[in-house]
């Protein structure tokens, strides 16, 4: 015995205006039912519900637009002329599938929360039906030729949603026997004698009904998605060897020093850490996949030329760089004194704020490679943010 999910988009949207019914007309770029299907999957798996079978219900115009629209994922049925036809069309196609229960949704609902659909599986643990709703807030008046002709009292009213929830041999036979015009699933079931639960509701689970509505689903999904911030953390390790010489370049800065460091480039290790944080961040390999070292033209080379490449291919994936934190880790030189200036010069390569640069030191307490002073390691952490 298992889940099954309706939703009916066989209506033609005449409410909603435009060329097209609403269901197939776009919202930020994608038809709102694949928003209404891909609400319904996000949902079902948060709600760690198995589904056995989705059933869209289309108008039977567009059973092509919409095999091409879902691949075959779902099962396709034809609608009737009005919503309750939709829906017992449906239910007749499931009969015989061993079904236990039922959620019945609108194509026109395509901003579904998990939380509401996880709200009407719980209740109907304990009821044979449930629906979400949000309680009428706003004061109810009669009016009549544009004036108020009186006020009704608003308690104990609610604002119906779906998905709407059954066991399935109840909606069905309730169905079998209802005739004339309902609102919904839930009118058909309490006119067959059965209690329905009032399940939590959703303002972001709006029908698309008139032209206005597409907008504000516009809205709620921007909010999401920036309530959804895409950040990427990456990090970065580099170690180079002393060799004879008489300055380091650590992080942009020429530092005098009794050894110099080693490496095919500057040998800076600080910005060679920082650099492939970066690409790390970008997963976008290493400093050596976009400057080899077996390349001659890079022998030597300045290495703010590797972070400002890195930096500049963030900015060209749409990301900016919100913060990166340095550490160099050697007995000598002293880095604390050079850390101002080391933390202005990343910060002027990558083009960000110096208040977002963080270089320290440290020593390894005289212990391995780095004690010994045979060379310097330093490790570094960025945080990247998309715009
Ligand atoms: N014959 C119908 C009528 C409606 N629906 C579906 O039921 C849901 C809720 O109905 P409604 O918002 O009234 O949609 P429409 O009937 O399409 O709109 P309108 O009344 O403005 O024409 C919609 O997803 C709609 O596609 C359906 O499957 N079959
Ligand atoms: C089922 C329903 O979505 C519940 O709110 C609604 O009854 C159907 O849409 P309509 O706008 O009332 O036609």
């Amino acid at each position: 015995m298992s889940i099954a999910m309706i939703i009916v988009a066989a209506g033609r949207g005449t409410r909603a205006g435009g060329e097209e019914p609403k269901q197939w007309q776009m919202l930020a770029g994608q038809p709102v039912l694949r928003h209404t299907i891909a609400s319904c999957y996000k949902a079902l798996a948060s709600a760690n519900a198995e589904c056995a079978r989705v059933v869209v219900v289309l108008h039977p115009d567009d059973m092509a637009r919409g095999l091409a629209l879902t691949g075959g994922a779902v099962t396709l049925v034809a609608g009737g002329n009005t919503r309750d036809a939709s829906v017992r069309n449906a239910l007749e196609a499931l009969a015989d599938q061993n079904i236990s229960k039922v959620l019945i949704h609108d194509g026109a609902r395509p901003l579904l929360p998990a939380e509401v659909l996880t709200g009407v599986l719980h209740a109907l643990d304990g009821h044979p039906a449930a629906a979400p709703a949000l309680p009428v807030t706003d004061a109810l008046w009669t009016g009549a030729e544009d004036l108020v002709s009186g006020t009704r009292d608003r308690t104990g009213l609610y604002r119906a949603q779906t998905p709407q929830g059954f066991r399935f041999d109840a909606i069905l036979a309730a169905h079998r026997a209802h005739e004339g015009p309902a609102a919904d699933d839930v009118e058909i079931v309490r006119m067959a004698g059965m209690d329905v639960a009032i399940t939590l509701g959703h303002e972001d689970n709006l029908k698309i009904t008139y032209p206005a509505d597409f907008a504000r689903a516009e809205a709620i999904l921007r909010a999401r998605k920036d309530a959804a911030m895409d950040v990427r953390l990456g990090n970065g390790y580099d170690v180079h060897a002393f060799t004879e010489g008489d300055h380091v370049v650590l992080c942009g800065v020429k530092i005098p020093h009794s050894k110099a460091l080693l490496g095919h480039s500057d040998a800076d290790v600080g910005m060679h850490a920082l650099t492939d944080a970066i690409y790390g961040a970008l997963a976008q390999g290493d400093i050596g996949r976009h400057f080899p070292p077996s390349d001659p033209q890079w022998k030597g080379a300045a290495s703010w030329i590797f972070l400002d490449h890195a930096a500049k291919l963030a900015r060209k994936m749409g990301y900016r760089i919100s913060n990166a934190d340095v550490t160099l880790i050697c007995e000598r030189p002293k880095v604390g004194p050079h850390a101002p200036e080391m933390m202005a010069e990343l910060a002027r390569i990558m083009e960000i704020e110096p208040d977002r640069v963080s270089v320290k030191a440290t020593t390894s307490e005289r212990l391995g490679f780095t004690g010994r002073e045979e060379g310097i390691a330093s490790i570094a952490t960025v945080t990247l943010i998309a715009e």
